[in-house]
């Protein structure tokens, strides 16, 4: 087994397209590109859920076992906050450096 790869918000930023998606489901990282043309809710769905936690997204659609299982295939590190990942995208211009809080509310 290798070692568990750490990706920060600006890693996970760069694959945000159909071309290379990740996403970040309870802290962990899946490039999920190959699956994008399967998923029977649609790629747009899933691209659309990048750059930011899709946990909520993933859990709440309710899927089943074997789509959790699935997931698995596709899992290649961590996010290196853990489950402390955005759930939105932060505010644009914010720095991933954990200072972003928001100046407006
Ligand atoms: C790589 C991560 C994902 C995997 C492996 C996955 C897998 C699946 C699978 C196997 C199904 C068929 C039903 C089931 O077995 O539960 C499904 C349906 C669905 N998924 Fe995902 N999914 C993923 C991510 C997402 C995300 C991030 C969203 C965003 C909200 C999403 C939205 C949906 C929707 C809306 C359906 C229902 C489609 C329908 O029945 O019309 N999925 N997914």
């Amino acid at each position: 087994m290798s070692e568990t790869k750490v990706f920060s918000l600006a890693d996970i930023k760069q694959h945000m397209s159909d071309k290379s998606c990740w996403l970040v489901v309870h802290g962990k990282v899946y490039d999920v590109t190959e699956f994008l043309e399967e998923h029977p809710g649609g790629y747009d769905i899933i691209v659309s859920s990048t750059g930011r936690d899709a946990t909520s997204d993933f859990e709440e659609i309710g899927h089943s076992n074997s789509a959790k299982k699935l997931l698995e295939k596709y899992l290649i590190g961590e996010y290196e906050g853990g489950d402390s990942m955005p759930p939105r995208a932060p505010v644009a211009g914010a720095t991933s450096r954990g200072q972003d809080s928001c100046r407006v509310c």
